[in-house]
């Protein structure tokens, strides 16, 4: 349980599990950015990585080591460099309407009311958002928001704004979910409801998930497989395959050994980094 593995081992090994196929893959992407004094950075070198289609990834790494560019590039909002990136096998040319992405801010509408930025995404589409109240209704009670469809983002706390984004990101059931760091700016207690609660709506939704942490706890507990990138300019560095049962409490999971040590190998990989100090 828990050994590290190389990207094609791993995508084998979670597609046995869940029979699928590949839903994404990054192809030796490089990307480069220029700065505004005229410099580069390269901010990805030769990243390497297929997710499975149902598989939960999180995919942690010291700050700057181009996490968010890799996500916007998923998200197709960024091209690479040089490389491929493909999303159910298509080349990507911009943004997939099968793709939703969640940031750390929730971006929602001021003027709009919780079940009206919910129904947001399919009103851009032109669909007759009347079909979908019902799901927005149930998704909103889903993550403890039964009966404020009707209030306004600024009479909301900041987690009840995020699981709003969330709901919203998820209204259409997309078959990729792309998150950025959505708990960073939450407090411990919002975050650990939170996580017990995108847990919950991914058992029900079972799509692909990339979802970006500095959390290495919560990278464990929500994650078929844990990514870890080196320091800029960011590789992929370590893979670790994470078996425990699920539903995972996160009550209970800080005693369970399989998540302990998973939470060290990756802590112990920082150290060898020069990231974390070791003790
Ligand atoms: N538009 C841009 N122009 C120039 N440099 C950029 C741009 N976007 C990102 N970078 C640089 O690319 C590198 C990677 O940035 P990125 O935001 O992807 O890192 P990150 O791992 O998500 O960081 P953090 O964990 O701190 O959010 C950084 O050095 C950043 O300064």
């Amino acid at each position: 349980m828990n050994a590290p593995v190389s990207s094609f081992e791993a995508v084998e090994r979670v597609g046995q599990r869940s029979g699928n196929g590949i839903a994404v893959k990054i192809d030796h992407v490089q990307k480069i950015f220029e700065t505004r004094d005229g410099h580069e950075v390269i901010a990805l070198e030769g990243a390497d990585l297929a997710v499975s289609a149902g598989e939960f990834v999180a995919v942690v790494g010291p700050s700057g080591c181009g996490k968010s560019t890799l996500l916007s590039m998923i998200a197709g909002i960024e091209n690479p460099t040089s490389g491929r990136i493909l999303v159910d096998n298509h080349l990507l040319s911009g943004p997939n309407p099968r793709t939703s992405v969640v940031f750390q801010n929730d971006y929602l509408l001021p003027w709009r009311n919780i079940i009206n930025n919910v129904l947001l995404p399919l009103e851009i589409k032109r669909l007759d958002t009347r079909l979908y109240r019902e799901r927005a209704e149930a998704l909103l009670t889903q993550v403890g928001l039964a009966g404020f469809g009707g209030r306004f983002p600024s009479e909301l706390s900041g987690g009840m704004r995020q699981r709003v984004a969330i709901c919203r990101a998820v209204i259409q059931e997309p078959g990729l979910l792309l998150m950025d760091e959505p708990f960073g700016a939450l407090d411990a207690l919002t975050r650990e409801q939170m996580i017990m609660d995108l847990q919950n709506l991914w058992l029900r939704l079972k799509n692909t998930v990339v979802f970006i942490t500095h959390g290495i706890d919560e990278a464990v507990f929500l994650a078929d497989r844990v990514i870890v990138m080196s320091p800029r300019p960011g590789r992929i560095d370590m893979q670790l395959d994470i078996d425990l049962p699920r539903p995972r409490k996160w009550n209970e999971i800080h005693s369970n050994p399989g998540f302990t040590e998973a939470v060290a190998k990756v802590r112990g990989r920082f150290e060898e980094q020069g990231v974390l100090k070791a003790g």
